[in-house]
C-alpha cells in the first residue's frame, strides 16, 4: 500500500484565508466569497525561483537593488539579504557580513538553501526563501552561475536571468566600482567566459545601455513571470 502525504492545514498570519497542504507540491487556498459567503478552494501555485546571474561586474547587484526598490514592499516578492564571509559594507549590496568560522557553523547547521565559494569567499542563500517559495512569494537572488544545476534539481520552479555585457565594458565598470584591486579584476574577468548557460527557463537580459533601461526590463519580467512547462525543461 503507498504512502499518502499528510494534509496540512494552517491559518495564514490572522488573514481570512486557510492554506491547505497535500504532499510536497499541492497547495490549495480556502478562501470565503465576498459575495454569498460560499467557500471557495483554489489551487495556489508554489513562487518562482528568480536567479540573477552574469559575470562580476555586468550589473546584477545594481540591477536587483533597482528591483527591489521597485517590488520590495509587493508581497508577491521577497528579496534575501545574502550571508558573505567579506568585510561589512563594501560594495553597495545590503549583504550579512560574517567570519568564514561562523559561516561553516551555520551551513552545518542547515541555514542555507544555497551556498557557494566564489572570489576567495563563500556565500550563502538563507533556508527562510524556502518556505516564502511554498507560499507563493517569488524569491530573487543574486547568484553564482555554478549553482544552476542544483536549483533545476532542488528548487523549480525556476527562471535564470543571464546578464549579459561586453568584456571591455566590464573591464571599466569593475575599474570604476573600486572594490577589487587590478589582479582581482583580471581574474574576474577571466571567470566571466568559463560558464555557458542555456535552456528554456534562461533570460537573458542585456546591460550595455542605460542602468534604468535594464531595470525596467527586469521588473516587467518579474511582474510576468510564468511558470516554465516541466516538460521543456525535462527535454
Ligand atoms: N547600465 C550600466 N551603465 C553604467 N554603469 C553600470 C551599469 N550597470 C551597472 N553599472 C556599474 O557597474 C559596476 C558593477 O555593477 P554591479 O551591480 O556591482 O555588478 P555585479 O553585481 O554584477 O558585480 C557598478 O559600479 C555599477 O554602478
Ligand atoms: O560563479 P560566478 O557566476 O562567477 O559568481 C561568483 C560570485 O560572484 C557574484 O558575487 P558578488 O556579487 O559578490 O560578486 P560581483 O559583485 O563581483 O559579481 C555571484 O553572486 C557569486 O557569488
Amino acid at each position: 500500500m503507498g504512502v499518502h502525504p499528510r494534509l496540512l492545514l494552517r491559518r495564514d498570519r490572522g488573514r481570512d484565508h486557510h492554506h491547505y497542504r497535500y504532499g510536497d507540491r499541492a497547495r490549495l487556498n480556502l478562501s470565503t466569497s465576498a459575495q454569498d459567503g460560499s467557500l471557495i478552494l483554489r489551487q495556489k501555485p508554489r513562487g518562482t525561483l528568480v536567479l540573477v546571474v552574469g559575470p562580476s561586474g555586468s550589473g546584477k547587484d545594481s540591477i536587483l537593488s533597482g528591483a527591489e526598490a521597485a517590488l520590495g514592499k509587493n508581497d508577491l516578492f521577497f528579496f534575501p539579504r545574502r550571508d558573505i564571509t567579506r568585510p561589512a559594507a563594501l560594495g553597495h549590496e545590503p549583504y550579512h557580513s560574517l567570519s568564514l568560522e561562523a559561516f561553516e557553523d551555520r551551513r552545518a547547521r542547515g541555514a542555507y538553501s544555497l551556498s557557494w565559494p566564489a572570489h576567495g569567499l563563500w556565500y550563502g542563500i538563507p533556508s527562510a526563501i524556502e518556505s516564502h517559495l511554498e507560499d507563493g512569494r517569488h524569491v530573487v537572488v543574486n547568484v553564482s552561475r555554478g549553482v544552476i544545476p542544483e536549483v533545476r534539481q532542488r528548487l523549480q520552479p525556476a527562471r535564470i536571468v543571464s546578464i549579459q555585457v561586453p568584456r571591455e565594458t566590464l573591464r571599466a565598470r569593475l575599474k570604476g566600482r573600486e572594490r577589487e584591486s587590478e589582479s582581482d579584476i583580471e581574474a574576474r574577468l577571466e571567470r566571466a567566459a568559463t560558464f555557458h548557460i542555456d535552456g528554456p527557463d534562461v533570460v537573458r537580459l542585456q546591460n550595455d545601455s542605460s542602468l534604468e533601461a535594464a531595470i525596467n526590463t527586469f521588473v516587467a519580467l518579474l511582474t510576468n513571470l510564468n511558470p516554465v512547462e516541466e516538460n521543456a525543461l525535462a527535454r
